[in-house]
């Protein structure tokens, strides 16, 4: 099998008292059994419905979706059962039994699947020596923190050894330091017990520390998907670039430009940098054609070992110069003047109104 999960033309209706809902708009996508994939998207994008198709808590309105072999686009409630203890999910909000220890809420699921009670309190052990939640078994949520409580979700929803796990927003309600140790957690259950996950996050920083491949989701529709490097070094959708730019910040904006045309004379580029794309060999020549670069603007960074990011220079000297060390860029990598042809509009209004 290619893929564990596999959306094809996939659309997700809703009728509403003021129309129709296109929550998912013909989506297509492949995930890998063992990946970690990301799906971002801006609130309203599409992205729960999206995983609540997988698990069949929403039925799709037409194309095909299979999961784990099974085409769930066609089956009946009760077929999905089966489907539905193969895919464990978290919650942003963990939506743990407040009445129920930490024990009892990792147990409930194996409850529900009639497990007698020893092979429970061995399989609840293991869960939570997993998650290193052992001493707090007795605990009740309310005596946790946010992220004891989604490592007792994480746990609860390993415990019938599901393939697949759907990671709902599952760090947006906590601390920088404690998404970290989250993340670092459904890492290993990726890693360690193979299991494949769908990270649900309107949040650039989780994909980058989690996710191998992501697709990403605007309007119910996927605009880019690849791996986390290439969409991240080389973002091509206007959501895909502000996600990028919101973690990297890599780019002027349109008054950091301002202010850079006024303190620099020279032209503006901005270049893009990733590994190997000899940026730096050519501007280390630009002294052969009489131009002087200053870096004005910039942002590197790294992502599973490679480097990326992009540089604003001002170049100045004689214009044949500035061209030609720009062709010389062009030849390694994408070079952009940002708003050069802010001139050229001015210039053809006025040609216009003359
Ligand atoms: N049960 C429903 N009935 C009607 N409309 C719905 C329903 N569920 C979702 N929608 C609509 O579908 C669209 C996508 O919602 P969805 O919750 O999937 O987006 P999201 O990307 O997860 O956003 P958020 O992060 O805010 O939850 C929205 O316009 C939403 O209002």
């Amino acid at each position: 099998m290619t893929h564990i999960i596999e959306f094809e033309n996939v659309t997700k209706t809703f009728r509403t008292p003021s129309g129709e809902v296109t929550a998912v708009d013909d989506v297509t996508l492949g995930i890998r059994p063992g990946e970690v994939f990301g799906i971002i998207g801006y609130s309203g994008a599409g992205k729960s419905t999206l995983v609540r198709l997988v698990n069949g808590l929403e039925r799709v309105s037409s194309g095909r979706l299979v999961v784990d072999g099974v085409d769930i686009s066609t089956i009946r409630e009760r077929e999905l059962r089966p489907v539905r203890a193969r895919t464990g999910m978290i919650f942003q909000q963990f939506n743990l039994f407040r009445s129920r220890t930490v024990a009892g809420n990792v147990a409930y699921p194996l409850k529900v699947a009639g497990w007698p009670k020893a092979r429970r309190d061995a399989r609840v052990a293991e869960l939570l020596h997993f998650v290193g939640l052992l001493d707090r078994a007795h605990a009740y949520p309310d005596q946790l923190s946010g992220g004891q409580k989604q490592r007792v979700g994480i746990a609860r929803a390993l415990a019938t050894s599901p393939r697949i796990l759907l990671a709902d927003e599952s760090t947006s309600a906590l601390d920088p330091e404690t998404t970290r140790d989250v993340l670092d957690l459904l890492r290993r259950v990726n890693r360690e017990l193979g299991v494949t996950i769908v990270v649900i996050t309107h949040e650039m920083e989780v994909v980058r520390a989690i996710a191998d491949r992501v697709a990403v989701l605007d309007a119910g529709r996927v605009v880019e998907q690849g791996t986390v490097f290439d969409v991240f070094s080389n973002p091509r959708s206007d959501t895909a670039q502000r996600f990028v730019g919101s973690v990297l910040h890599d780019r002027p904006d349109a008054e950091s430009l301002e202010r850079l045309r006024s303190a620099h004379p020279g032209r503006i580029v901005t270049a893009r940098v990733v590994d190997g794309s000899r940026v730096g060999a050519v501007l280390s020549d630009a002294g052969a054609h009489g131009v002087r670069f200053e870096i004005v603007f910039g942002g590197i960074g790294s992502l599973q070992a490679r480097s990326f990011g992009s540089l604003t220079l001002e170049l100045t000297g004689p214009d044949d110069g500035v061209d030609a060390v720009i062709a010389a860029l062009r030849e390694v990598t994408e070079v952009e003047e940002p708003g050069a042809d802010d001139g050229r509009h001015e210039e053809l209004e006025l040609e216009a109104a003359r």
